[in-house]
């Protein structure tokens, strides 16, 4: 995994432009940050920069703004917060471009900048070389710190860092990436997964690999939707991804095969609309009028009893809309379970980690980890996009 990579303190930093691609995609609400974990986990590579003499310019994205400026996704916000807990960070306006571009040209050794959201230009995500070049204007030296972001073959994880020949992965990478590798060669089993949250698309096809790797799957959150549907359960107006069908028919034909279990929720908290009123429904069919926004108490008993043997379990994706007091029980009561349970814990996902803190039992977790999506990719692959463009 770690094979031909180099890390951040084996580079020579000194009055260099060192761009650092950070992964401050955290939960934001009305411009206040609600879990800075992200943030806090890569000031040791921000602040080892600083203090190596570096000129520190920190890039990454934030939410999904589809390619155009959106006010609610800046990272505005991301700079106060720095600035307010470490050290001052000046704020860029955007990305790339003349403005940006005088303000590296001022920089000090030692200062810090946070370049605005990468993903208001649609280039970012389309890995074009040109925006790439724009970047690597402000690139000495290539830091991939965004472990949460790696798995994403963007200008700014992967056509920049190929164009650098000095780059190196952070602190937060290489924590991540070291405990990774250890978990997946010769896991303790049973080793079982719970999946839940909102990326269904992204991160259901990951389950059929990873089916080769967990020994049982347990699926809340939006995710259990399309699954309950392919089953012929009625699922009312909740998030299912139609377009996904015979990826979910072939994950369950493959768990038939392989005699695994994937275990779905039997009940369910509704309402008729996101922000409406919580309904209880004790079956699994949703009436037509309402969407399922949180695993019910009988899920609940029924994860934690299929979860009391593991030696593993590996959790990503919020088992409902724990952002709302109405919608938050099945997921704190997961967490609350995971931290009493006597198995080696992992938890991943912006949301998942945030949620976890929320219910206030995350230092009970053995591996917080900054990556939900990532760190599936990395189970699922062995590698990210991001790490093999470092090695290059
Ligand atoms: N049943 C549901 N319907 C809609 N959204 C859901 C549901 N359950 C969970 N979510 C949402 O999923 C989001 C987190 O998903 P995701 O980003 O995939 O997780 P993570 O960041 O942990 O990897 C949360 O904002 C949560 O509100
Ligand atoms: O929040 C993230 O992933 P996660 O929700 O799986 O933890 C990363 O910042 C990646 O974001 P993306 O899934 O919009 O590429
Ligand atoms: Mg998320």
């Amino acid at each position: 995994m770690l094979e031909g990579v180099k890390f951040i303190n084996e580079m020579n930093l000194k009055s260099k432009k060192v761009f650092i691609r950070v992964d401050f995609n955290v939960p934001v609400k009305n411009g206040v940050i609600q879990d800075a974990t992200r943030i806090d986990e890569a000031m040791e590579t921000i602040s080892y920069a600083k203090n190596e003499g570096a000129k520190v310019i920190l890039a990454s994205h934030m939410g999904r703004p589809k390619g155009s400026v959106k006010p609610e996704l800046s990272l505005k916000p991301v700079a106060e917060y720095i600035t307010g807990r470490y050290f001052y960070t000046c704020f860029a306006e955007d990305c790339i471009g003349e403005s940006v571009k005088k303000n590296v040209s001022n920089m000090e050794d030692g200062e810090v900048l946070l370049l605005e959201n990468l993903r208001f230009h649609p280039e970012e995500k389309a890995n074009d070389p040109d925006f790439a070049a724009k970047l690597c204007e402000f690139c000495d030296v290539y830091i991939n710190d965004a472990f949460g972001s790696s798995h994403r073959a963007h200008s700014s994880v992967d056509g920049l860092p190929r164009k650098c020949s000095e780059k190196a992965a952070g602190f937060l990478m290489k924590r991540e990436l070291e405990y990774f590798d250890m978990l997946v060669n010769n896991p303790e089993r049973p080793f079982y997964a719970v999946l839940g949250g909102a990326k269904v698309s992204d991160k259901i096809g990951v389950i059929e690999s990873l089916m080769d790797k967990v020994d049982k799957i347990l699926i809340g959150g939006a995710m259990a939707y399309t699954f309950l549907n392919v089953l012929g359960v009625k699922t009312g107006k909740s998030l299912v991804e139609n377009d996904l069908f015979n990826t979910v028919e072939k994950i369950i034909r493959k768990a038939d095969d392989k005699n695994m279990k994937i275990v779905l929720p039997v009940d369910h908290i509704c309402s008729t609309e996101f922000n409406g009123k919580p309904e209880y429904v004790d079956k699994r069919d949703i009436p037509d009028n309402l969407m399922g926004l949180d695993i019910g108490n009988k899920t609940v008993e029924l994860y934690k009893k299929e979860l009391s043997d593991a030696k593993i379990v590996m959790w990503n994706g919020p088992m409902g809309v724990f952002e709302s007091k109405d919608f938050c029980k099945g997921t704190f009561d997961i967490a609350e379970y995971l931290g009493s349970l006597g198995a080696v814990t992992v938890v991943g996902g912006g949301d998942s980690v945030s949620a976890v803190k929320k219910a206030g039992v995350s230092g009970s977790i053995d591996h917080i980890s900054t990556g939900g999506g990532a760190s599936l990719e990395l189970l699922e692959k062995g590698t990210l996009a991001g790490i093999e463009a470092l090695k290059t």
